[in-house]
């Protein structure tokens, strides 16, 4: 049967490759910089340039109105953000966009492919390394031309976590974040990170590097291309409940074994966070 999406998976990576070198050059240059969601939710006009040029690559090379696209910047800007049955690109052009502005180096672009809900592909440039992750279903991960695989670790305590305290600094969300943060390090874990890109952190884990990374808040645009290399790594994907992950439910727990998820997951203290797919509240 003839194979449907490598052609698609190829130009991704061809896109986000080209994406990266948009952000670099930006990055020479003076940035400006605007917030949205709050004031230390930072977007820049490269943000705004790199999903424009990303999906009109990908209108251009899949325009027959069959494909949709979720981005960033355009749910940001209103479009619904509704995961069909269609081909659907999930896009994060700019990861770790308050990394970028700071010229903190590490800066991803996030390209997940979905159809019929399932998530098919991913690919994850992290263009300040200059390294492309990617990952087809049934075929493996990859960090450029080398195979990755996720941590053999089952001990905790020789575990290096990956968490991040995201844009909300609500006194509620910011104590339960770094109480569960501090739970974590009493464990004892031998560390805690946090590259401040969840596209990043998730090949940290698939690559070994790090035995898990969990986030309350993080979009599916952050996450849907980690998920795909994490899982082809041998990783696992879970809600932070440790139930069935949720693309949509702004909730996840990436880990390289069940073993580490549990012993992760029993720390967490959960807060409520509204899904990416809730209805907009009419104006
Ligand atoms: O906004 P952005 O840089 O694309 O995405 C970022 C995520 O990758 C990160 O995990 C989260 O902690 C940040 O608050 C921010 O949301
Ligand atoms: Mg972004």
């Amino acid at each position: 049967m003839a194979d449907p999406w490598q052609s698609a998976y190829d130009f991704a990576v061809q896109v986000a490759r080209a994406a990266g070198a948009v952000i670099r050059k930006a990055g020479e240059d003076e940035i400006k910089v605007q917030t949205k969601s709050c004031a230390v939710d930072l977007v820049t006009q490269t943000d705004e340039r790199v999903e424009k040029i990303i999906i009109g690559s990908l209108k251009e090379q899949f325009g027959d109105g069959s494909h949709c696209f979720i981005g960033e910047e355009s749910v940001s800007n209103g479009q619904p953000c509704n995961l069909t049955d269609k081909p659907t690109w999930i896009i994060d052009p700019v990861d770790g966009t308050t990394n970028f502005v700071h010229g903190f180096p590490f800066v991803a672009v996030s390209i997940a492919f979905a159809v019929n809900k399932e998530l098919e592909f991913g690919v994850v440039y992290s263009c300040l390394e200059d390294k492309m992750y990617k990952a087809r279903k049934g075929m493996g991960a990859f960090c450029d031309d080398e195979q990755i695989q996720v941590s053999d670790v089952k001990d905790i305590n020789k575990s290096i976590i990956i968490s991040e305290h995201g844009t909300d600094r609500s006194i509620e969300k910011v104590t339960k974040i770094f109480s569960t943060m501090q739970k974590i390090l009493r464990i004892p874990v031998h560390g805690l990170r946090g590259s401040g890109t969840a596209a990043t952190n998730m090949c940290l884990v698939a690559s070994g590097a790090s035995e898990a990374f969990f986030e309350i808040g993080i979009h599916c645009w952050d996450i849907a291309a980690g998920v795909v290399i994490v899982r082809e790594a041998g990783g696992i994907i879970l809600d932070v409940d440790g139930g069935p992950f949720d693309l949509m439910s702004r909730r996840m727990m990436s880990a390289n074994n069940d073993i580490i998820a549990k012993r992760i997951i029993k720390e967490i203290e959960i807060f409520e966070v509204l899904r990416d797919d809730a209805p907009v509240p009419s104006k």
